[in-house]
């Protein structure tokens, strides 16, 4: 779904928006000086390899930590333009902000309590990644971004309001989320999945490449904390609802799933019972 009248300002979304682009924008001497390291998640970095034939994703990117603060490796906020950390740090908020009421709400659709799928985090990790995605002159030769789903609980994207590029997959095809300027999309990621015995599936999406312009989105992901331990709902489980997936530890599913990412939802396999024994 796409949300809008959520109360993020609009000029803040453009600082946002600015600020990133200023970084893209550095030479790749700069900019790897946030690189990230190979055991690690933090930082500026290209695509990840995703075929067979070993292509590329058309696109560059910033990973960063940002709550709970604790959790922030500073050395990899890029410290060019200036005001980068503020504005992601006042962007942040209140993506947060938007995100817990939508936890809640989520929660209270789920026969939950409000505050129950919170809490379940133990603690609400949020990440932030900025895709860049260069101009392409070979737009259907090479993706922006591979098929996946997002390992997170729920994610909040930011689009450009005027160079489309997202699609999700849809009884089979690609259909573009055509940008609602100012809107956050937001996606269903694999905990809710889990949590929901496969009832609320994490949304399947890509990024495609444009000829003539460049586009950049931003992704607020919301997830448990690595110990805690993800598995359905004992109120969604029943005798036509049997239980699809098992008890999985959420670091080690996390870190299962960027390996094998970009592969469409195979990383889900991971958390799903191979055989299901229907007792008569
Ligand atoms: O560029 C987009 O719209 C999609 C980004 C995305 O799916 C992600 O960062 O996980
Ligand atoms: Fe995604």
């Amino acid at each position: 779904m796409q949300i809008v009248n959520h109360g993020v300002q609009k000029e803040l979304m453009q600082n946002m928006r600015n600020v990133a682009y200023e970084f893209f924008k550095l030479p790749i001497k700069e900019k790897d000086k946030y690189a990230m390291l190979s055991n690690d998640i933090h930082g500026y970095g290209h695509a990840y390899v995703v075929s067979e034939d070993q292509t590329l994703d058309w696109t560059d990117t910033l990973f960063l930590l940002i709550y709970p603060n604790r959790f922030r490796k500073l050395q990899f906020w890029p410290r060019t333009p200036l005001e980068f950390k503020e504005i992601t740090e006042a962007y942040s908020s209140e993506v947060k902000r938007v995100g817990d009421e939508l936890l809640s709400s989520l929660s209270v659709i789920m026969g939950l309590e409000k505050h129950v799928l919170v809490g379940l985090h133990k603690e609400v990790l949020q990440g932030l990644r900025v895709n860049y995605y260069p101009p392409c002159n070979t737009p259907e030769e090479v993706l922006g971004l591979s098929p996946h789903s997002d390992s997170s609980t729920i994610t909040l994207l930011m689009q450009d309001d005027d160079v489309p590029g997202l699609e999700i997959r849809h009884e089979g095809n690609w259909v573009p989320v055509t940008p609602i300027p100012n809107a956050l999309v937001v996606n269903v990621g694999d905990v809710i999945e889990i949590w929901s015995n496969g009832k609320y599936k994490s949304v399947e999406h890509r990024a495609v490449t444009n000829k003539n312009k460049r586009r950049t989105s931003y992704a607020t992901f919301l997830f448990p904390r690595d110990d805690v331990e993800v598995e359905p709902f004992d109120h969604m489980i029943d005798a036509q609802n049997l239980k699809m997936y098992q008890k999985v530890r959420y670091g080690d599913y996390l870190r299962q799933s960027l390996k094998r990412k970009m592969e469409g939802k195979a990383h889900t396999d991971v958390a799903k019972i191979k055989e299901l024994v229907i007792e008569e």
